[in-house]
């Protein structure tokens, strides 16, 4: 049965291992992080012979000149107008209970005209995107997260099955997680009592918002993330554990299936378990498209349950696939109160009058206040703990989606809408002081809760007023105090935050951040700057390798010989990297792995370096 870690003393390779970045002295190994390939999917039909489409509205070159448009209008002031202009422009859903008030966006009348050419092709485009075409024409790829709540709308019957049947095991196997019918192997524990998910980025931050906003006080099973390659912050959530590690369910999240950083927090929670002498792979779950690394290495060695991604769902609009479903259900989260939300959320914003359709409503917004070009900064202020993580959420939501170099003419646009924020009013005793009177570089968006807390509980602190009220009115103040200085913001209002509410928003923007993209023109569907980043680190890495390899050689001689960062720049091949070294030798030295001889980390120049280990093996390493 292959191994996810070689034993500790072994030196083979391992599936995984084999892509492996691993700093262990004891683990030698390639340095080049894991290559996306794109899996083999099932056996399923051919899809639908789909033309690629363009999903904007081709008009980039005509990008309008909001800028001018502004100057022929001045922000309302008159209270009177002002409720004239919020009725008018009040968009409410009844059954969700939700509203989105734009009135404090002060665009005119001339730029919702100007605008409506380019939302009736927005609209076009995201049926037809809908309907199955290539959405996504970088990667050749359809866009299907509106099927997943309600895949009748899936372009074929094969597609819909797949979500249905994963629906249905997701929803059975957390039913027999928190009933105890699945248990974890002989311990204390008669039934799983703790999550442990490790993934990042689409694969993490949809599960937290959604845990943080919707677990219960006490749940049957309480959820913690592993979200990075942070050794103490892994340990630190594996210390938590304590006598519950018997006990916890490993859900590992990613879509490709072979993150990095993912694949890292795997590690390490199984050499956790190994110490334990538990046997992980009974404790173990995979989501990830089929055949990925993860999903081969989670069959072959059996682990408890896998559940798939699509190639059609993005990582940041999978929150109601198996990558959020599955946390948000094991939690006792009402996962189809969720679905149901988003479906109904869907629904409204398939409206193609920009009035009524509270997405496009958004869109607009965001247009006039960052300039089409994204000029301005969207602070996310939702005023209720338990929605803290919205911001965070919408972050990668938003500017993985719009931050882009080119448009899909291939014209250099560098677009992008910047998002930020936590709660407020929390944040009014941080950084609002410079929102009211400080660089004009933002527009808000106030998420309001009318529900203060569950009915029947509420008490006045003092005559008349509850905690709630003053939570209110410094929601409604600072609206206020913003608009006054001509800060423009958006208000979404929701009664309570339920699974439905919750559903209802991430469909709101995921919307939102479709049709605002075909109004700039760029694909939101694709993520082209992130690999930059991520080969860099790969070459970080195989850089390390050899200032290894030439410190080992060096302390093979005799007497052992302690190099100078230009000494080893030299050795490795790599003179015009000897910043990159000197980085290298001081984290290395920080973690006692190599020798700092001579001189200070302060002054770069004069250290001496050497390993201390002469390891015969990496004698051979070809440093050519
Ligand atoms: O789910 P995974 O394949 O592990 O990917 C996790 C994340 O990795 C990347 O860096 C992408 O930019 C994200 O969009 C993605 O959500």
């Amino acid at each position: 049965m292959a191994s996810l870690v070689p034993p500790p003393s072994s030196s083979s390779t391992s599936s995984l291992s084999r892509f492996s970045s691993s700093s262990s002295r004891s683990h030698p190994s390639s340095t080049s992080f894991p290559v996306y390939r794109k899996p083999v999917t099932s056996s399923a039909p051919p899809l639908i012979a789909s033309p690629t489409f363009a999903i904007a509205a081709r008009t980039s070159e005509t990008l309008l000149d909001v800028a001018s448009l502004k100057e022929k209008v001045s922000l309302e002031t008159d209270p009177l107008q002002l409720w004239k202009r919020y009725l008018d422009w009040l968009y409410q859903h009844k059954d969700l209970g939700l509203s989105v008030d734009v009135s404090r966006i002060g665009f005119s009348e001339e730029f919702v005209e100007e605008m409506e050419v380019k939302f009736k092709y927005a609209f076009a485009a995201m049926e037809k995107l809908e309907g199955g075409a290539i959405a996504n024409p970088d990667e050749s790829r359809m866009v299907g997260h509106y099927w997943l709540r309600k895949p009748e709308l899936a372009p074929n019957v094969f597609l819909r099955k797949q979500i249905e049947e994963a629906l249905a095991r997701v929803s059975r196997f957390a039913d027999d997680v928190v009933s105890g019918k699945i248990k974890p192997p002989p311990c204390p524990a008669e039934r799983f009592t703790q999550v442990l998910s490790v993934g990042i980025g689409g694969s993490a931050l949809g599960p937290q918002f959604v845990a943080e906003a919707l677990a219960p006080d006490n749940p049957l099973l309480k959820i913690r993330f592993i979200d990075n390659t942070d050794p103490a912050g892994i340990d630190h959530q594996i210390a938590q554990l304590g006598p519950e590690m018997s006990s916890t369910l490993v859900v590992v999240i990613s879509k490709s299936g072979g993150t990095p950083e993912t694949r890292n927090g795997l590690l390490e929670v199984q050499r956790a378990f190994r110490e334990k002498g538990l046997d992980f792979a009974k404790q173990g779950v995979a989501i990830t498209q089929e055949n990925s690394l993860l999903d081969n290495t989670a069959r072959i060695e059996g682990w408890l349950a896998r559940f798939p991604m699509f190639d059609w769902v993005g990582g940041r609009t999978s929150e109601m696939s198996a990558v959020g479903l599955l946390p948000a259900a094991l939690q006792g989260i009402n996962i189809k109160e969720m679905l149901a939300g988003a479906a109904i959320m869907d629904e409204a914003t398939r409206n193609p009058s920009v009035r009524q359709n509270p997405a496009a409503l958004l869109a607009l917004c965001w247009y006039w206040a960052s300039d089409g070009r994204g000029s301005k900064d969207m602070v996310v202020l939702p005023y209720k703990d338990s929605l803290l993580l919205f911001s965070r959420y919408l972050q990668q939501l938003v500017m993985e989606s719009l931050g882009k170099e080119y448009d899909l003419d291939g014209n250099l646009v560098n677009q992008g809408l910047a998002v930020y924020g936590n709660k407020g009013s929390t944040d009014q005793h941080a950084y609002i002081q410079q929102l009211r009177e400080g660089v004009h570089n933002f527009f808000t968006t106030f998420i309001e809760v009318l529900r203060d807390r569950p009915l029947g509980h509420d008490w006045e602190l003092e005559p008349g007023v509850t905690c709630g009220d003053y939570l209110f009115g410094m929601l409604q103040g600072t609206r206020s105090a913003l608009y006054a200085n001509k800060r423009e913001s958006i208000t979404v209002t929701i009664e309570e935050v339920t699974p439905r509410s919750v559903g209802a928003m991430i469909a709101l923007y995921e919307r939102a951040v479709g049709l605002y993209a075909s109004l700039i023109n760029i694909n939101p569907y694709h993520q082209p700057g992130v690999e930059a980043g991520k080969k860099a680190a790969a070459e970080v890495l195989a850089l390390q390798k050899r200032v290894l390899a030439v410190l080992n050689k060096a302390s093979c001689q005799d007497p052992v010989e302690a190099l100078t960062l230009d000494e080893m720049a030299e050795r490795c091949h790599a003179t015009n990297q000897v910043e990159m070294i000197y980085k290298i030798v001081a984290h290395m030295a920080s973690n006692d792995r190599i020798i700092i001889t001579e001189g200070l980390c302060g002054s770069p120049k004069s250290i001496k370096v050497y390993s201390g280990e002469c390891n015969v093996e990496n004698l051979y390493i070809n440093l050519s």
